[in-house]
């Protein structure tokens, strides 16, 4: 579905991505996990095309993502839900999720069906954004993603600030997203929840992808997550 294949990318004349190389398959729950700094941000930024790989090559769904502007990307069925939530907070949740609607090949959703995933979303409809918690907003902005129709969700420190008990609300979602077919991407630094629900994981530092495996096998061998993830 996702293929990153050896990019290199530059802020201005900083280097910070060596050569990393990650793929995510079809209904395929991936992790990206890192330090700080480690570049997990700056590759979901080359995918998106935010900024520009100088070399190598990303491809979703058989096109070729490498010099194609974002608003193209994004309408071949990538969603974004940023650490950032960036939903437009003087608009009420419904006009969030209006400005996030649009068709792609992939499975379309309706407003009514996002409620069936988040039935607290209801009450946020008619709510302005800048009137709630980060639980709500988060909410707002993984469905405003589900409303794009993806065929992916790149999912950034989808955790950030949020209680443990809607952290897994957050990571329960992404199992049901997958079992509709559709594909994740999460890049986190709370390991273990992502982890959890999650096929694959990559570990990068320093913009170089350090180990590539099954999420199980990180969840069940300590010293390994010790030594890569120091937890
Ligand atoms: N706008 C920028 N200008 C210059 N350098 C940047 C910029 N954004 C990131 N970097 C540098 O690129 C490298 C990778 O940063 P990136 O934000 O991708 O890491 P990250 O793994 O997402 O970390 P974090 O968890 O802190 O967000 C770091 O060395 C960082 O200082």
């Amino acid at each position: 579905m996702l293929q990153v294949d050896n990019i290199e990318t530059f802020y201005g004349e900083t280097q910070a991505l060596f050569g990393a190389s990650i793929e995510v398959g079809e209904a395929e729950v991936v992790t990206l996990l890192g330090p700080n700094g480690a570049g997990k941000t700056t590759t979901i930024r080359s995918i998106l095309g935010l900024s520009q790989p100088r070399s190598g090559r990303v491809s979703f769904d058989g096109h070729e993502l490498t010099h194609m502007p974002t608003h193209k990307i994004s309408r071949l069925g990538i969603s974004w839900v940023p650490d950032d939530r960036r939903v437009f907070p003087s608009l009420n949740g419904k006009r969030n999720l209006a400005l996030g609607t649009r068709k792609t090949r992939f499975r379309s959703w309706t407003e009514d069906e996002v409620i069936e995933i988040f039935p607290a979303l209801e009450h946020l409809l008619s709510r302005e954004c800048e009137n709630m918690s980060g639980g709500e907003l988060q909410m707002v902005a993984i469905s405003r993603a589900l409303l794009g129709s993806p065929g992916l969700v790149l999912l950034d420190e989808p955790s950030q600030g949020l209680a443990p008990k809607i952290v897994q609300d957050v990571m329960r979602t992404v199992t049901r997203l997958k079992a509709a077919g559709i594909s994740s991407l999460i890049v986190e630094q709370n390991a273990l929840a992502a982890l959890e629900v999650s096929d694959r994981v990559y570990v990068m530092d320093r913009g170089r992808i350090l180990h590539e495996g099954q999420a199980q096998e990180l969840l069940d061998n300590a010293p390994m997550r010790r030594r890569l993830i120091g937890m």
